[in-house]
């Protein structure tokens, strides 16, 4: 199936803000995303991401600022922006007790698809996702990952022509991530979707068209991952001291290539000639030393002063989670 595209972005974030109590979760926020690209929004726990994706699919009002989903304003015209969205939260929202067969063909219900069309795609978005053959077990019964390739074919169900992924692989094995990108990468092809994914797997974002860094509510960077890690990307020495003493004294030493430092690990922004020296001066002070070319996860790094490693689950992730079911607390 082609699809003609409109000439203009897909998406379209001009000066979006939003705020909870104290807490500003959105700053200003700007960006375009192309007809057709796979775009992913890259940023630790606590960036924003989930805010924003809330905002494009109008369960969430800016403060300021305006959002377009094609040329439709999402606090204008959210029905008309809707239809145009697919959406797979966080949160998984299939109804466990209704078959893999029922959780689409409500779906297509709910969107006025015809009874005709709403099966065909239903049979299309199954063999897509390879859950045809379990199209009559209750969705209840389905693995994680299936849950996940069951909720990207629902999304799509109503032809959505633009698909928002909020962590689409979080808390799945690396097998099945890689087979949830390789649909993505097929529907991009197959369907012309255009795709916008928050991630906090740097990996994950290597093969998207281009990659937005947030942090703190602001966009710190887009481009290609090409260009993100020509621009932005270090050479960095990973170095893990074999006493207390040995940390001082790398860490005092080097203080101008620090770029970050924990009670175990001491990161030095570096080039080939630094290693080698660093390693002949310093070889009887270290434990472990591991070099990275200039990588996303660099690029993160040299932007926000952070290793994006740092971000797993904390109680006030836990907490926050609370907050988008339903409550709201100030921070
Ligand atoms: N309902 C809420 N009430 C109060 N603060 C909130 C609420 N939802 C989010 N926040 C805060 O807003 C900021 C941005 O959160 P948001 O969920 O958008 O980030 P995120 O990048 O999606 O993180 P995650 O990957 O954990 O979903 C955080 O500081 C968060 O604690």
């Amino acid at each position: 199936m082609t699809r003609a595209h409109s000439p203009g972005p897909a998406i379209r974030v001009e000066g979006v803000s939003k705020r909870y109590g104290r807490t500003l979760a959105l700053d200003e926020v700007s960006f375009e995303v192309r007809c057709n690209e796979i775009f992913a929004l890259l940023g630790p726990n606590g960036a924003g991401k989930t805010s924003l994706l809330y905002i494009l699919c109008t369960l969430l009002r800016p403060d300021s600022g305006v959002a377009l989903i094609g040329e439709f304003d999402v606090s204008r015209q959210p029905l008309a922006a809707r239809r145009r969205l697919g959406v797979v939260f966080q949160e998984p929202s299939l109804d466990g007790r209704l078959t893999v067969y029922e959780n689409l063909n409500l779906h297509g219900l709910v969107y006025g698809v015809p009874r005709k069309l709403r099966r065909q795609r239903i049979d299309q978005m199954l063999a897509l996702v390879e859950l045809t053959t379990w199209a009559d077990r209750p969705a209840r019964s389905l693995s994680s990952g299936m849950k996940r390739r069951l909720e990207i074919a629902r999304a799509l169900i109503h032809d959505s022509e633009i698909l928002l992924l909020d962590e689409p692989t979080v808390g799945l094995d690396a097998q099945t991530r890689d087979r949830i990108w390789s649909y993505i990468r097929q529907l991009r092809e197959e369907r012309q979707v255009t795709v916008l994914v928050t991630t906090h797997y740097i990996e994950e974002v290597e093969t998207c068209d281009r990659v937005c860094v947030v942090d703190h509510g602001k966009v710190l960077a887009l481009d290609k991952p090409a260009v993100l890690k020509r621009n932005h990307g270090q050479q960095l020495l990973r170095i893990v001291p074999k006493t207390d003493a040995d940390h001082a004294s790398i860490a005092a030493r080097y203080a101008a290539r620090l770029q970050r430092q924990d009670e175990n690990e001491i990161i030095l922004t570096s080039d080939d000639a630094f290693s080698e020296n660093f390693l002949a001066e310093n070889g009887a002070l270290i434990r472990a030393l591991s070099i990275e070319m200039p990588s996303l996860e660099s690029v993160f790094l040299t932007l926000t002063g952070r290793d994006i490693r740092d971000h797993e689950a904390s109680p006030r992730d836990l907490t926050k989670a609370f907050g988008k079911i339903g409550g709201e607390h100030t921070g």
